[in-house]
């Protein structure tokens, strides 16, 4: 991964009718990396995107986009970016490879031999000769990405894309996003309030909350940070006395009790039950969800 940044946003902030909505964000993402921008409803996605993508000014803060400042050099930090913020827009009468031909006719730096190269990339070569209003809302997805990707963009911005999209659907979504990543070196920001695909499609996230980035990391190593011992112990009771003398101890739904992760330390916890004569049937590590992280990591702020 190259380590200069397609996008840098730098402690951004947002006041909007005298109250501080954005209070101080920042993230980088890098050449070819999906970055998953996770949140509950409310806690600033939007807005957010809204000021990279120029369509509100900040109050603070800077944004870069392929390096060019979105304030002071505008059109050159745009040539970069392809978003598509709310839906995307278009033509139902017209076939697909219609609506690419408009948009590509309004930038006269698009080459012609582009529109192939983006049906191609997003899979609609069948279907491009038909008109758009015959199209699954999946294919009317990536033929509006497909329409952000004309410009060559180095940024891809998408906003909730698997909103509304049938479980198939959002599978194949997930796939399409991370393939072009990778094959076109494209950083691609998604916002999502579903954790599970955040999960699966993204390999950083940060995590906003009320306005603030509460943390960025691989999605990996937040979860790893979480990781759960499972003990099956008897009796139970005693097994949790002892345990609870070491370290935080939950009992699961099924007689089972639940600790941290803590390597060092877990042999020791062992011996000590062994030797106070408790049975260690089982013990086992167990990765949380992304879930209960954010749980975690909010302070008990739930998410939908
Ligand atoms: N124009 C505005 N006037 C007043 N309040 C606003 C305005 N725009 C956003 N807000 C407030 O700012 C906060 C963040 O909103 P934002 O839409 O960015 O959140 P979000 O994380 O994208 O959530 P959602 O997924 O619901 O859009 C919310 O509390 C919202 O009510």
């Amino acid at each position: 991964m190259s380590h200069i940044p397609a996008l840098e946003v730098e402690n951004l902030t947002k006041k909007i009718k005298r109250k501080l909505i954005i209070k101080g964000v920042s993230f980088t993402l890098y050449p070819g990396e999906v970055f998953g921008f996770l949140g509950p409803n409310g806690a600033g996605k939007t807005t957010t995107i809204r000021m990279i993508v120029g369509l509100i000014s900040p109050t603070s803060g800077t944004i870069k986009i392929g390096g060019k400042n979105v304030r002071t050099e505008f059109t050159e930090a745009m040539r970069h970016l392809g978003c598509i913020v709310e839906n995307p827009e278009l033509y139902p009468y017209l076939t697909g490879w219609e609506n690419l031909e408009h948009f590509a006719k309004m930038d006269a730096s698009i080459p012609k031999s582009r529109l192939q190269e983006v049906v191609t990339l997003v899979g609609l070569t069948n279907r491009i000769h038909d008109r758009v209003s015959t199209y699954s809302l999946g294919m009317r997805q990536r033929l509006g990405i497909a329409q952000a990707l004309l410009g060559k963009p180095k940024v891809l911005i998408l906003d909730e894309p698997t909103n509304g999209l049938d479980p198939a659907g959002i599978r194949e979504m997930r796939e399409f996003i991370r393939k072009l990543a990778r094959e076109e070196k494209l950083s691609v920001l998604v916002s999502s309030h579903l954790l599970g695909e955040i999960q699966l499609m993204c390999d950083r996230v940060a995590i906003i909350s009320k306005g603030s980035v509460i943390r960025t990391d691989s999605v990996q190593n937040l979860l790893a940070e979480q990781e759960r011992v499972i003990w099956k112990a008897e009796p139970l009771s005693l097994a949790k006395e002892i345990l609870e003398n070491e370290t935080e101890v939950q009992e699961g739904l099924d007689g089972t009790l639940i600790t941290l992760y803590n390597e060092p330390l877990l042999p020791e916890w062992n011996e000590k039950l062994v030797q106070a004569g408790v049975k260690v049937k089982e013990m086992r590590t167990q990765l949380p969800s992304l879930e209960d992280l954010f749980l975690e990591v909010t302070g008990g702020e739930s998410i939908d």
